[in-house]
């Protein structure tokens, strides 16, 4: 009995994996980039249709490259997150974050490159002196279209924007816009070449689910906690273990200095177990388990600018 349904489920695979590897399938990567901020994960998030990348209100939340995989009948589209390209703060933490995004769209088949309607800054002009470096088409995505009264007050921004680069193409949207995002995945499609599989179809992403709580977790820091203290901290997982439907998970989250841990245990412990029971939602949301989530806070001083610190924290 249970060799057979083996054996059945064996046959669908072979069928799906067939349907899967025809000769008309398209499969590639996309290399999204952007100053911090304009919304590229965000965008990521909707052009996938799950959370995968953290997003916040605040620069440089994303520190990592990663790899969110989209796989239907027709394509697998393999989205490259990538930590927002910035300029004037030079720890070593920032020089890694800077070479991430650059190495990151070394070798992809085309470039989502985000900006943000009605800005342009140093940082948006060092994009563009990294993109015009790589000979890969360029999909120019002027984001945050929401924020306009009126569509049509978007012209004189792309007028201004195209005297300064011709992209191969020029797309207005607003992540948060379904229609945008279904848009965009066509005109994308057009640039992938055709090809099998990149990754297993059943992949959601390259990175570990271990990371991807790790991030979670990072997430809510960045959004509770104020001023620089968010870009001080960095996350840990110090246990990972599924004891049936529930995921015991201990994690640290180190800080720079003795007198941060306060501010991030908060008075009576309420910052802690409201960055804890946020990501625990979060966490549990993407595991599909119930999970139980103990966060303990330590002082690793001085880890955002010790490359030898940043190794051993997964920073390589
Ligand atoms: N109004 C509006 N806000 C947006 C849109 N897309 C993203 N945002 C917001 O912009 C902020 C930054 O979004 P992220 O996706 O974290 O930006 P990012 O480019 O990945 O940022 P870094 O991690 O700094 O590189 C968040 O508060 C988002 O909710 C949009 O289309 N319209």
């Amino acid at each position: 009995m249970c060799t057979n349904f083996i054996k059945k489920i064996k046959k669908i695979m072979i069928k799906i994996n067939n349907k899967i590897t025809k000769s008309n399938f398209k499969s590639g990567f996309i290399g999204v980039v952007g100053r911090p901020n304009v919304g590229k994960s965000t965008l990521i998030n909707e052009l996938i249709g799950r959370k995968l990348s953290i997003t916040s209100h605040r620069p440089q939340t994303t520190r990592h490259r990663i790899h969110a995989i989209d796989t239907t009948d027709n394509y697998q589209m393999v989205f490259v997150d990538t930590p927002g390209i910035h300029m004037g703060n030079y720890k070593a933490i920032n020089s890694y974050m800077n070479r991430v995004a650059s190495l990151a769209i070394m070798d992809v088949d085309v470039i989502l490159w985000l900006i943000e309607v009605g800005k342009w800054t140093k940082e948006d002009l060092r994009v563009l002196e990294h993109i015009t470096q790589i000979d890969v088409p360029v999909i120019l995505c002027i984001n945050k279209i929401d924020k306009l009264k009126s569509p049509q007050e978007v012209l004189p921004f792309l007028n201004k924007i195209f005297q300064k680069y011709q992209p191969t193409d020029l797309f207005p949207l607003s992540a948060f816009k379904k229609n945008d995002i279904c848009v965009l995945r066509e005109l994308v499609l057009q640039y992938l070449p055709k090809q099998t599989l990149i990754f297993d179809a059943d992949y959601i992403t390259d990175r570990s689910e271990k990371f991807i709580v790790a991030e979670f977790i990072r997430e809510k820091l960045m959004r509770h906690l104020k001023d620089e203290l968010p870009y001080d901290l960095t996350v840990e997982i110090e246990q990972f273990e599924q004891d049936r439907n529930l995921q015991r998970i201990a994690s640290h989250i180190f800080v720079d200095k003795a007198s941060q841990k306060n501010i991030v245990i908060g008075n009576k412990g309420v910052m802690l177990k409201l960055i804890g029971t946020e990501a625990r939602k979060s966490i549990e949301g993407f595991l599909d388990r119930k999970v139980f989530l103990k966060l303990r806070v330590k002082v690793k001083q001085g880890w955002s600018d010790d490359k030898r610190a940043l190794a051993s924290l997964g920073y390589d």
